[in-house]
């Protein structure tokens, strides 16, 4: 199969060699031919039509042939220039005849006149003509070396023509005999026997002479190295053996020996000679060929050896640089891995900048560059000199990004929801960029291309779906921010929209309690809800955008999630659509469009305020300042996740809105909102709040009753004191104080609080009603009280005293509460009796019973109890009560006589009752007290026991009456379980 196509593309190559040597032959003529006659129009390298079409009127080969015989032609037609007839073919006819028969004279080679008449024309043809005309020059060139060195000799042989100039080096010095042999060509006198031969024998001959032309040809086009190795000789001897075997000739001597006369044998016998000869000396030039190939194959091995190492090298570059770029991209996968930890551990809030394709497609781009790391390069194209400015975002969307594109980056963000984060995502740009394209979709949101806001509330469902362990419910809230307005925009009555805002009671954060919230159960539940929610919002076309929005739109979602272990999650994700900022003069807006549109851009510089603010870490953020920037507040300052879409429009004409826009994006890319907190808890940590939010109630309420107690008792004091002195006889009350003393020693502790919020006492007095305890009137009747109203004050002085305990009691640890709740004590009425029962226990001496109940509780609490919870619950317990204690301590510190007498009072509890509040205190805070140090010597000051001495031989006489309502009180408790009334009197 591969040797006919081997012999086909040699015979290809063969046809093209020989139209190259026909082309260069023509080339040779028609440059001869202008020399002669001057130019006639004909290209340098005419083709064969174009030659012949040249000579075919005969007037440049008669001026030419008279140009080497003047007269040749005696009378040459040609057109004069007058004459704008062309010639006839007659005329032609009649130049060309005239020019064949000076050739013949001159014994030239010839042609045909018809052979330049363009129907019969072929290669073949125009192969004579040229030989006409190359025979012209060899004449003329024979004639100008003087004709001295024999007959002109002309070339016919392709071959003949490659030696050309060797052959006119020749002819100036005229062909040897041996060279005349040689010349296939020759036309002289040698050739003329063969004009009387046989015209077989010519034909023979003339075929003899085309088979050997060909194959040197041939051969010569398709030589390899074993044919230049051969012996040439025995290669010629190949080539005609070949050749004639081919055309089934003869060989040379057989064919002239079979077809030619006798006369003629001895002819072609030297014919035959110099066609061996010729051989030879084609011979040689094959040889010098092979040389030639030799070298070029030599230098072709060496340009190869030097491309392959070029090309290992090349190899090995290509490799270098790969590993490089393979580093670099890793490099520059893990800065950014980095940068995006960093962001994250800093709670930035995330840049995303959206480039809404151009919606006139006339319009001129001003964005240069979208680059995948994040970058933009923006460039006015009105003033193409003006810098090129590069934004760096957390993410770049082009003009072509799809919606799904855009979620799948956003999607993240959404699903940290589900976790317990708050998440706020709002679209941010100038009027017309894509702002609701982007979070509610085309036509806001009413066409299936949905926006980030559907996307987002669909993946909600899915993961609630998923997630078999946690139950999830899902609220929707939706809201505007119309011309400083907060309205609802899920409210079907349309007349009562209004929204106030309001700190939740819960954690403080701003919100609208009085905006519907839907629950969603489905997907379809939320289109529904956001097409009301979008027909309700006000929309107005402009110049820029047909339907431009004229509020802000906040979509809330609310997600609670329990899972099975009865841990609780609560988050919410805002979805904003911000209205755009605008350019009045090119948005065109007039009447209430303006005034809008006023709004607008006064919220959103509002809006840059607080971001620039945040920006510098300023300490005042003006929040305040727009309804929007109120509502965003802990989307901005708190701990939430935040994700800004900085849209941009690419046209040259909002070139200096774009560059705002990025400007203002890349700052807030800068604020630091703080790491972001997961709103979780696990039911026990729930628990343990819940009771650390009752505990700082019951601590309050404490405070305020025993600034009450003081107020009282400052008030009532004296006058108290002197009734009774005036009313106790010496002995009795001595024995009063006696018994004070004792009794003090049973009575279980009480604190006399000297708080600074005391002078708040009538503003909580109203508490205080509500737990039951009428202090105010207390208060009052204590002001007018006469001394017959003692049990009345003692009933209140038991009341007092039992809801300090009360207090007391609820700082237990949760455990310790829980189980005495379990034991019926579950209403703040029971607490109050046991509370009155455990200081009856305890001043009855009944204190190991109680403080062996305690301690069981303690120790079942430590068993319980995880030692992390505990110790968070115990020190907060415990700053509570050393906050109280410090306070005490200060007050004391500062106090009057009577409140030192008070602390003194204080101090001198029994040991029992100094047991129990020890063992407490050590059960809530966690906190030993060291064996021989009170409550006080453990939060830093001196030891109780330096400071407190028996109260009978210590208190001056001056203060010792301020000792007696205490006593009398505590005494009254007693006497009201226990001790009988006289003791009073
Ligand atoms: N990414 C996008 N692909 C195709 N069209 C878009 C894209 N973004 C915006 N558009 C088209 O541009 C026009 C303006 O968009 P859109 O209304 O969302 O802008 P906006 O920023 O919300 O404007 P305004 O602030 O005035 O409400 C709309 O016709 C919208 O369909």
């Amino acid at each position: 199969m591969a040797e006919p196509r081997r012999v086909s593309f040699r015979d290809g190559r063969l046809a093209s060699r020989k139209a190259e040597e026909a082309a260069l032959r023509r080339h040779q003529a028609a440059a001869w031919l202008q020399a002669m006659v001057g130019s006639f129009g004909l290209a340098p390298y005419p083709s064969e039509q174009e030659f012949v079409a040249s000579l075919r009127n005969g007037i440049v080969l008669c001026k030419a042939i008279n140009k080497l015989q003047p007269g040749a032609v005696a009378k040459i037609i040609t057109n004069a220039p007058c004459d704008s007839q062309p010639l006839t073919a007659f005329q032609y006819f009649e130049n060309i005849r005239n020019f064949l028969v000076a050739v013949n004279k001159m014994k030239l080679p010839s042609f045909e006149a018809s052979d330049l008449d363009k129907d019969s024309l072929d290669a073949g043809t125009v192969g004579k003509i040229v030989d006409c005309v190359i025979s012209l020059k060899s004449y003329h060139e024979w004639k100008q070396a003087g004709g001295a060195n024999g007959p002109i000799k002309y070339m016919k042989s392709p071959l003949a023509v490659r030696s050309s100039q060797l052959q006119s080096e020749n002819v100036a010095l005229g062909p040897s005999p041996s060279q005349k042999r040689l010349d296939l060509t020759e036309a002289d006198a040698d050739t003329q026997p063969f004009q009387n031969v046989d015209p077989n024998m010519k034909e023979a001959v003339e075929k003899l002479k085309k088979v050997i032309v060909d194959s040197m040809l041939s051969y010569k086009e398709n030589f390899d190295q074993d044919i230049l190795k051969k012996d040439p000789t025995k290669l010629i001897g190949a080539v005609l053996a070949n050749q004639l075997g081919k055309e089934q000739l003869l060989s040379p001597e057989k064919l002239i020996t079979e077809n030619a006369p006798t006369h003629c044998i001895e002819h072609s016998s030297s014919q035959i000679e110099n066609k061996q000869l010729l051989l030879q000396a084609h011979e040689t030039e094959l040889l010098d060929l092979k040389k030639m190939f030799q070298d070029v194959k030599v230098n072709f091995r060496s340009l190869q050896t030097q491309f392959l190492d070029d090309m290992a090298k090349l190899g090995e570059n290509i490799q270098d640089l790969s590993k490089a770029a393979l580093g670099y991209n890793q490099a520059v996968k893990e800065n950014r891995n980095l940068y995006n930890m960093l962001q994250e551990l800093r709670g930035n809030i995330r840049v995303f900048c959206r480039i809404r394709p151009l919606l006139n497609s006339e319009s001129i781009s001003s964005i240069e560059h979208v680059g995948s790391d994040g970058s933009v390069m923006v460039y006015d194209p009105v003033k193409p000199q003006s810098a090129r400015k590069i934004f760096q975002f957390n993410k770049v969307f082009g003009p072509t990004t799809t919606q799904d594109e855009v979620y799948k980056e956003t999607q993240p963000f959404v699903r940290s929801v589900m976790d317990g984060y708050n998440v706020c995502i709002f679209a941010y740009g100038q009027t017309g960029s894509g702002k609701t394209h982007t979070m509610c979709g085309p036509s806001g949101g009413l066409s299936k291309d949905f926006g980030i806001n559907y996307m987002a509330l669909n993946d909600l469902f899915n993961i609630s779906t998923s997630r078999e362990d946690v139950k999830y419910d899902i609220r929707v809230q939706m809201v505007e921010i119309y011309n400083e307005q907060v309205r609802d925009l899920l409210n079907e009555d349309r007349s009562s929209t209004k929204l106030d805002i309001r700190a939740s009671l819960n954690n403080g954060l701003l919100n609208l309690p009085d905006a519907k919230i839907y629950p969603v159960q489905s997907p379809s539940d939320v289109i529904n809800l956001m097409q009301l929610g979008e027909k309700h919002r006000a929309s107005g076309s402009t110049a820029i955008n047909h339907r431009s929005s004229r509020s802000h739109s906040i979509l809330t979602v609310h997600v609670n999630g329990k899972d099975i272990a009865g841990n609780v999650s609560r988050s919410s994700l805002h979805l904003v659509d911000l209205a755009g900022s605008e350019r009045i003069d090119r948005s065109e807006a007039t009447g209430d469009r303006l005034k809008e549109a006023q709004h607008i851009n006064k919220s959103l510089s509002c809006l840059g305020d607080v971001i620039n603010a945040l920006a510098q870490k300023n300490s005042h953020i003006p929040y305040r300042n727009s309804k929007l920037t109120q509502l965003l507040q802990s989307s901005l300052g708190g701990n939430a996740k935040t994700l800004m879409f900085a849209h941009i429009s690419p046209e040259a004409e909002s070139c200096a809105e774009t560059l705002s826009t990025l400007k203002f994006a890349q700052r807030a890319s800068t604020v630091e909102l703080g790491t972001a907190h997961a709103n979780k808890e696990s039911s026990e940590i729930r628990e343990l709040k819940e009771q650390v939010d009752t505990l700082k109630k019951a601590l309050a309420n404490k405070e305020l009753e025993k600034s009450s107690l003081k107020l009282k008792e400052n008030a009532t004091t004296s006058e108290r004191t002197k009734q009774v002195l005036d009313r106790t006889p010496p002995r009795p009350r001595r024995l009063s104080l006696e018994n004070a003393s004792s009794g003090k020693a049973k009575m279980p502790e009480r604190k006399i609080l000297k708080s600074p919020r005391s002078a708040m006492g009538i503003t909580h007095d109203k508490e205080c009603n509500s737990d039951g305890f009428r202090h105010t009137s207390h208060h009052e009747s204590l002001l007018q009280m006469p001394a017959t109203c003692a049990e009345d004050l003692v009933r209140e002085e038991e009341k007092i005293i039992c809801t300090v305990d009360t207090v007391e009691f609820c700082q237990l640890p949760p455990e310790a509460y829980n189980l005495l709740k379990q034991s019926g004590l579950n209403t703040p009425e029971a607490a109050l009796c046991r509370s009155r029962n455990l200081c009856t226990e305890a001043s009855c001496g009944d204190a190991p019973s109680s403080t062996a109940k305690l301690e069981k509780i303690m120790t079942g609490t430590a068993v319980k109890k995880g030692s992390h919870l505990r110790k968070s619950i115990q020190s907060s317990i415990g700053r509570l009560i050393h906050g109280t204690e410090r306070r005490n301590v200060q007050h004391s510190a500062q106090g009057t006589p009577t409140k030192i007498t008070a602390n003194a009072c204080h101090n001198i509890a029994s040991p029992v009752t100094a047991d129990i509040r020890l063992r407490r205190r050590q059960s809530l805070t966690g906190m030993p007290p060291p064996p021989t140090m009170s409550r006080r010597s453990s939060l830093g000051g001196k030891s109780d026991t330096k400071i407190v001495k028996p109260p009978v031989h210590v208190l001056p006489a001056s203060t010792s009456h301020c000792h007696s309502p205490g006593s009398h009180g505590l005494n009254k408790v007693q006497t009201t379980k226990e001790v009988p009334k006289h003791h009073l009197q």
